[in-house]
């Protein structure tokens, strides 16, 4: 993917995987830069940061200070820390998983709750953080100030009106990055994440899976937002003047049929962000470069509407997550879905099972997503006869429509674990059930 360069003395960002274009430059210093050091192992979910710096600035100062993860300019103080951050989701579990020891039932140990090989007594029940209520979930702003929502990219991106609809009158905060706004969050400069997991077209937003991962915070609440997608251009400029069409990679792609359509003679550029498209067009005065983004980006950035609507379905809509530095209560009152990630040591065997957990009990799964194992993406079993097979090993993601307080979902999980070498348990949140209101 093209990034965007900067022109205002942000730091360039290194994780880029490409190259920027000669003599392009960015026109505002609008997002979020993070610099830091990460080592993850994430299965045991140790993490290691070095002190951060946040647009050229020690964190620590922009950082008010921390209660339950103790921070102090660490990303979470201890594997204490996060393993009682996770207890809340994991008591019904673990607590069912005692029942069937102290009566002589199948299993031993508590292997995997979240992620960890424990047993009960690691967790310091004492010492539980404070989760968020049902109340943090509604447009009010805490601590009689705005709720400070991360997203990726420029105002005028598709996430910004997510992180609009997810926390209305919030103050959004865009990030260079989805890993920034994972690191606004962890490092107390945001209070949530807002980030794009999968869209109806497009698929899934894998970035954001191996962060979610890789990251320590939870799943608080979901948001779907109707995605608009208009050709932009500078004003006076034709179609028949486009050389060139920049967008978002998920955009590119939800426009891919219609732009094929529209017969333009383009090549397509993927760059960090939908309006981070029309931005970079009026900053640098392109009159041969369309851009795929929404009205808003258009007005935001003085560019013209060339062509209103050409996301291949009228339909298009894209699910966003909101995540938070701690769980909410999970509740049986309304609707609510569980996102858990699994895996298991001898592979892919154990899909089969886990899933019947769910199907045993009538809870039906709304989406599942299978990526690589980081840790171990091979694993080579020897016949002597014929060779050695290399096969690939995945972590497993699987949304399901039952809430963590219900005891049909109690109950899958403790199956579920006792099948899986890994398992963790990403949030119980309540379901996106806005009505449906396709993009106009
Ligand atoms: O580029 C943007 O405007 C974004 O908010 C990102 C993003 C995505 O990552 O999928 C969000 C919604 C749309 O699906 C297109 C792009």
């Amino acid at each position: 993917m093209q990034s965007l360069p900067s022109s205002s003395g942000m730091s360039p960002k290194s994780a880029s995987p490409t190259t920027s274009p000669p003599g392009l430059t960015r026109i505002r210093p609008s997002r979020l830069v993070i610099q830091s050091v990460y080592r993850f192992d994430s299965v045991n979910a140790n993490v290691n940061v070095n002190p951060p710096v946040v647009n050229g600035n020690n964190a620590t100062a922009a950082a008010p200070n921390s209660s339950s993860f103790g921070f102090s300019g660490h990303v979470g103080s201890s594997r204490t820390d996060w393993q009682s951050s996770c207890a809340i989701l994991a008591s019904k579990v673990v607590s069912q998983q005692q029942d069937i020891q102290t009566s002589g039932g199948a299993g031993g140990n508590i292997t995997a709750v979240n992620g960890h090989k424990t047993t009960l007594d690691l967790v310091p029940i004492d010492n539980l953080p404070k989760p968020l209520s049902i109340a943090d979930l509604s447009p009010a702003p805490m601590h009689g100030s705005k709720l400070r929502v991360a997203y990726q990219g420029v105002p005028g991106a598709f996430s910004e009106a997510a992180a609009g609809k997810a926390y209305p009158n919030c103050e959004a905060i865009p990030c260079d990055q989805f890993e920034v706004a994972f690191q606004a969050v962890e490092l107390w400069i945001a209070d949530r994440a807002v980030l794009p997991v999968e869209n109806s077209l497009g698929g899934s937003i894998h970035r954001n899976y191996d962060l979610l991962l890789r990251h320590r915070l939870h799943i608080v609440g979901e948001v779907q937002l109707p995605v608009h997608h208009c050709l932009l251009a500078l004003p006076g400029v034709r179609k028949e003047y486009l050389t060139r069409v920049i967008s978002h990679p998920q955009a590119l792609s939800q426009c891919e049929h219609t732009l094929t359509k529209m017969g333009l003679n383009v090549t397509r550029e993927a760059v960090d962000d939908t309006a981070g498209a029309a931005e970079f067009i009026a900053a640098n005065n392109l009159r041969d470069t369309a851009a795929i983004a929404s009205a808003r980006a258009a007005e935001l950035y003085g560019l013209q509407v060339l062509e209103n609507g050409i996301q291949d379905d009228s339909s298009n809509v894209t699910r966003f997550v909101m995540l938070a530095r701690e769980p909410i209560i999970p509740r049986t009152d309304r609707p609510f879905k569980t996102s858990i990630v699994f895996a298991h040591d001898k592979g892919t065997s154990v899909l089969f099972k886990v899933l019947s957990a769910f199907a045993f009990r009538n809870i039906s799964l709304t989406k599942i997503e299978s990526r690589p194992h980081r840790n171990r993406p091979i694993r080579l079993v020897d016949d002597a006869n014929v060779g050695t097979a290399k096969h690939f090993e995945y972590m497993f993601y699987v949304d399901f429509e039952a809430s963590m307080a219900d005891v049909r979902a109690q109950n899958a999980l403790a199956e579920v674990q006792e099948f899986t070498s890994f398992l963790r348990v990403l949030g119980s949140y309540p379901m996106d059930m806005t009505p449906w209101c396709p993009s106009s």
